[in-house]
């Protein structure tokens, strides 16, 4: 029997199985940032472990650092606090840290892509649940708890059982205004959050083979909200394009030699999975969510469904939304286009082409907060902070900002907010608040129309 790409980049990693048991894994690539790091770093001090390979840990500063003023000192205390600690830790201990102002400072599954530390074949882990984003790239990747993280300081190692293998296939033409946020937001609503549960997902098809190395990044980035333990896309042609160059990408001859291994990985065709998934491409719309999980998601032309269930009817009277009832014409006063599922220079281009020469409605806040200075600066490069000045939108600094309310961006109580990021549990951008995901599109649309339109009739 041939072998899945997840089996592959896994078992050239595997130092050593116990029989029956769990695999040791090699980890190549180790991301860090301030709110998981702490208590691993405490307990490797506390028993005198040296970080076993530095050089393999990458930091950032990302989920508690404001997004204006970023060069004035932090004013929450218990946020400067923890990047404090996070400087103070890397110094320690010889890791690279791209702290606040950097510039390659940035969400950590924006920034590590961006800088070719995220490679073909890797395996790499973060103590974040989203790390499942990089994927994209065809490498092992997923997000590790505490414990674990300070297992891999101390080794470089993990200890793991092999998940089940998952192939969602998609194949078609998507249809105009349909963006790789909806493909998965689509996925999400059909299968369900728990489907991925024990599983670890390859999408596969000409949808995402067609898509972006961004596209490919939102699709993987939301595998964890299926259950998965992660998502990854065969690398290819687009693959390669994008790493070359890069900063930490591999130069010249090297770059080829990796070239040819990282063609070895797809599945092999004769490959099986435990479980597996079609869908046409031509069935999905731009999607929005009505619920508090990123699975209660209907196209924004479908009304909300009328189900008889306990949990699904306190999601609804959260929402305050009524069974039965269209999203159309909701009148919405927060948008939020950023986090690491849709904050990358396409998800701009995107908002900015659909705000040129409009303006954002007076009832509107928006929150545009790229993923990475990076990313900032290309905005600016490309003129897109022009059109959305001029539309009335102001552009912030990078960071996780309103994806989540661990820093002053808080949407507030019983607000609603269409939000490009990738959760809407109860209190997630703030506490009361409600928050409706969706595609950069159906967010710049409703920033600059003060309320949810029907975006399929809006298309030039
Ligand atoms: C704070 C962090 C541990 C968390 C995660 O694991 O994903 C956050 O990034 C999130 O998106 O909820
Ligand atoms: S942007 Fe949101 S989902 Fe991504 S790492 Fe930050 S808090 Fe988590």
């Amino acid at each position: 029997m041939g072998k899945t790409l997840f089996d592959k980049v896994w078992d050239a990693h595997v130092v050593d199985s116990i029989e029956n048991g769990p695999q040791i894994l090699y980890i190549d690539k180790h991301l860090i940032h301030e709110v998981t790091s702490p208590q691993a770093f405490n307990e490797l001090r506390e028993r005198n472990i040296p970080i076993a390979r530095p050089k393999q840990v990458i930091a950032t500063a990302d989920h508690n650092t404001p997004t204006i003023d970023q060069h004035l000192p932090v004013k929450d205390e218990l946020s400067r606090k923890q990047l404090e600690q996070l400087s103070t830790n890397c110094k320690e201990n010889g890791i690279t840290l791209y702290d606040l102002g950097h510039q390659y400072n940035g969400i950590v599954h924006v920034m590590a892509p961006e800088l070719g530390i995220t490679q073909p074949g890797m395996t790499m882990v973060c103590g974040d649940s989203h790390t499942s984003t990089h994927g994209a790239f065809g490498a092992i990747a997923f997000g590790i708890g505490t414990s674990q993280v300070a297992q891999v300081f101390a080794s470089q190692c993990l200890l793991l059982q092999k998940p089940k293998s998952l192939r969602v296939n998609v194949n078609g033409t998507l249809k105009k205004g349909v963006y790789p946020k909806d493909v998965i937001l689509y996925v999400i609503s059909k299968l369900g959050t728990n489907s991925g549960t024990g599983y670890f997902c390859e999408y596969a098809g000409n949808v995402f083979e067609e898509m972006s190395m961004e596209g490919r990044m939102t699709v993987c980035n939301m595998s964890i909200e299926m259950g998965a333990r992660g998502g990854m896309i065969a690398p290819d042609v687009t693959t390669f394009e994008y790493v070359k160059g890069r900063e930490f990408a591999p130069k010249g001859e090297e770059f080829d030699k990796k070239v040819a291994y990282w063609k070895s990985l797809p599945s092999d065709a004769d490959a099986e999975f435990d479980k597996e998934y079609f869908f046409d491409a031509a069935d999905i719309e731009p999607m929005v969510t009505y619920g508090t999980n990123p699975g209660m998601g209907i196209k924004i032309t479908e009304n909300i469904p009328e189900l008889n269930d306990a949990s699904f009817e306190k999601s609804l009277k959260y929402m305050n939304f009524q069974k039965g009832e269209s999203l159309i014409n909701k009148p919405i006063n927060y948008v939020f286009i950023g986090s690491c599922t849709n904050s990358r220079i396409e998800d701009f281009r995107v908002a900015a082409n659909y705000v040129k020469g409009k303006h954002k409605a007076s009832n509107v806040t928006a929150w545009l907060v790229p993923g990475s200075k990076q990313v900032e600066a290309q905005i600016i490069k490309e003129g897109l902070k022009d059109i959305f000045d001029e539309a009335g939108f102001k552009l912030r600094q990078p960071g996780c900002s309103a994806c989540l309310a661990m820093n002053d961006d808080k949407i507030p109580q019983g607000e609603y907010c269409v939000s490009t990021s990738n959760r809407n549990f109860e209190g997630r951008q703030g506490q009361g608040a409600r928050t409706i995901l969706a595609s950069p599109l159906v967010a710049a649309a409703t920033a600059v129309e003060g309320k949810i339109i029907d975006i399929t009739k809006h298309l030039n």
